[in-house]
């Protein structure tokens, strides 16, 4: 009878391989019931009331947080598993040093037998989305199926969906197909539980076919196909064919007070600051900041020669702790908007929700992550470390207003940044880049609860895009070569930061955050030909009077200290930069390991 589900539900397009795909997940899977996703309000309410009844989702006070929802996920799906994300390129070569890989022909049958009836008792949804404007030369379209309404309510958020992208689908666009399932069918009058998933997750990437396929993960990054798994992990193998740069980054709009506009993308590793940086509150008088972007940018090069990003997303996937009214009050304000979704994060009484830093005291009284009752004695955190608000950018009050043109802006500076306890300074000013690229290439940051595994651990991180290449981690860093050298001097600057150095006694040595701002004005002084610095083996770094400290109350020496690029250190750092090298194998450029060499010259 399930086979004849996808003739029986009225398919609203006429696109033949989008039919024929959907038939043929149907027969796999065997959903009760196929739903095609229109994007409209309507559908908003409808599917999230249906969480509700289903007891996945607590609707929050109307008027704390209008039209929003809390949930919390099985206590083992809560982060990315990069030990079970593959790249399934036809040749193990291509997909790199640094990625899962199986041949996809074996992958296909693994999973085809995990899918087997892995929708029975389930709604099949179908979401067409589109990553980036609607209005683009090319747009880049997908079609996600997934039996999660979860999945289903949060891809509207995140991305431009429904029936305007079916429209645009016509009956032969291209798409990407995003295959979803939370890999838990239901026997006839088995209840449900609140966050259904399995023990056994894949979240697979077959990027000659351009195809995705995720089993036993309902968790955002395993989940939510547009985000990581089409517009870094596909799209970077699509920027390579086609000559640009799918990456991991933020990207701003800084205004001088005397008016000068200069737009910076910022890649770092996952909950190491890009949404905080996205949507920094300067505190230096007569600056200003506006968001065009948190977590993803694909830069493409102009006419002029200058690389043009556009943010592919449609909402804000952010890290909940740590968010709070004086670190970040626009993604507070942006929540406060409603049409969110969190995760993981605390109940409190009057159906609000809290986590750590969202207010300096927390309430008397909680339901914790796990559901629990919590209470500040409870002694362990009430949200998890990764907790996440999915919420629309469109709400967010200092969006840039060039957010959504498909022309994307163009780029003065990038930074690469990561989370390093010592050795990496505040900031410093690439020689070229070259020389910024072998900077990205050789990032290293300590890891985070974004992903499942160790936290704390330090590792070599390329431009903050280790767990997202599609393809041969030497190939894209070539590529990056590649597209620079054809900016020429139109290229962005890059620029090297680290908001996470810390003093003897722990203490971060410089404050971050709003004053963030005073580095980004240095970068772009520098670009300007304005600001001054001082030579070191690793680069520039601001002098003394160049960095604008007025009204910032920090210790000179814990300044100093953030500052200072230390030698030892850094020799301490070249077998382990040798050591990544070799990792990399014989696809590594020459222009690279000739960086290396120049940098152990300079260090002595
Ligand atoms: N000390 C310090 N912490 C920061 C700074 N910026 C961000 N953080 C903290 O780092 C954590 C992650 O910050 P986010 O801005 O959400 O990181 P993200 O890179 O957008 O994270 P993803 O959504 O995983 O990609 C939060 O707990 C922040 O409070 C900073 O300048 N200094
Ligand atoms: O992908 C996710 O689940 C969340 C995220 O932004 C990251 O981990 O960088």
């Amino acid at each position: 009878m399930t086979t004849d589900l996808a003739a029986r539900a009225p398919a609203p397009t006429e696109h033949g391989e989008l039919l024929r795909w959907v038939a043929e997940v149907v027969a796999l899977t065997r959903p009760d019931d196929v739903v095609w996703c229109d994007g409209s309000r309507a559908e908003w309410d409808r599917l999230t009331t249906q969480l509700v009844d289903a007891g996945t989702f607590v609707r929050l006070d109307e008027k704390a947080k209008p039209s929003s929802f809390w949930c919390v996920s099985d206590p083992a799906d809560v982060a990315r598993v990069e030990d079970r994300t593959f790249i399934c390129s036809e040749l193990e070569l291509d997909a790199g040093p640094t990625n899962h890989w199986m041949h996809p022909a074996e992958m296909t049958a693994v999973l085809d037998d995990l899918y087997r009836g892995a929708m029975v008792g389930r709604t099949l949804y179908v979401v067409p989305f589109c990553m980036g404007p609607l209005g683009a030369a090319d747009p880049k379209l997908g079609v996600q199926i997934t039996d999660s309404a979860y999945v289903a309510v949060s891809m509207q958020v995140m991305t431009r969906m429904g029936a305007r992208v079916l429209k645009a689908l016509g009956s032969d666009a291209p798409f990407v197909k995003a295959l979803h399932s939370v890999g838990a069918p239901l026997a006839p009058g088995q209840a449900d539980v609140a966050w259904p998933c399995n023990e056994t997750k894949f979240i697979c990437h077959f990027p000659e076919t351009r195809e995705i396929r995720s089993y036993g993960s309902g968790y955002g990054g395993n989940a939510l196909l547009g985000k990581k798994c089409f517009s870094l992990r596909i799209a970077s193998v699509m920027g390579r064919d086609e000559g640009w740069l799918a990456e991991h980054m933020l990207i701003l709009k800084l205004t001088s007070p005397a008016g000068a506009v200069h737009f910076v993308a910022a890649a770092f590793p996952s909950a190491c600051g890009k949404t905080n940086l996205a949507m920094l509150s300067p505190t230096i008088p007569g600056w200003t900041v506006q968001t065009l972007g948190d977590d993803i940018a694909w830069m493409r090069p102009g006419a002029d020669g200058r690389l043009y990003a556009v943010n592919p997303e449609l909402g804000f996937f952010g890290v909940a702790p740590g968010t709070g009214p004086h670190t970040n009050p626009h993604a507070m304000t942006t929540l406060e908007r409603g049409h969110t979704i969190f995760t993981n994060v605390a109940l409190t009484d009057g159906g609000d929700v809290w986590w750590e830093g969202a207010t300096d005291v927390p309430p008397a009284h909680l339901t914790d992550w796990h559901g629990q009752s919590w209470t500040p004695e409870t002694g362990t955190p009430a949200a998890h470390p990764n907790s996440r608000y999915c919420t629309p950018m469109a709400q967010c009050p200092i969006l840039a207003p060039e957010w959504d043109d498909p022309a994307g802006v163009p780029i003065s500076a990038i930074f690469f940044g990561g989370r390093r306890r010592s050795t990496v300074p505040l900031v410093l000013e690439s020689r070229s880049w070259a020389h910024g690229t072998f900077l990205g290439a050789t990032l290293s940051s300590e890891t985070t609860a974004a992903a499942t595994g160790a936290v704390g651990v330090v590792r070599r991180d390329p431009m903050a895009m280790l767990p997202f290449l599609g393809y041969h981690v030497g190939d894209y860093l070539q590529h990056w070569l590649d597209v620079g050298a054809r900016a020429g001097s139109a290229a962005p600057k890059i620029f090297y930061v680290n908001w996470f150095r810390r003093g003897p006694e722990g203490q971060f040595l410089w404050p971050g955050f709003g004053e963030n701002s005073r580095v980004l004005k240095w970068a772009v002084e520098r670009i300007e030909g304005t600001a001054s610095g001082v030579q070191t083996p690793l680069g520039v770094v601001p002098t003394p009077g160049s960095l604008d400290l007025d009204g910032l109350d920090v210790d000179p020496a814990d300044l100093a200290a953030a500052l200072a690029v230390d030698r030892e250190q850094w020799r301490d750092e070249l077998p382990l930069l040798e050591e990544w090298f070799a990792t990399i194998g014989d696809r590594l450029p020459g222009a690279l390991r000739d960086e290396l060499t120049d940098l152990r010259v300079r260090l002595g």
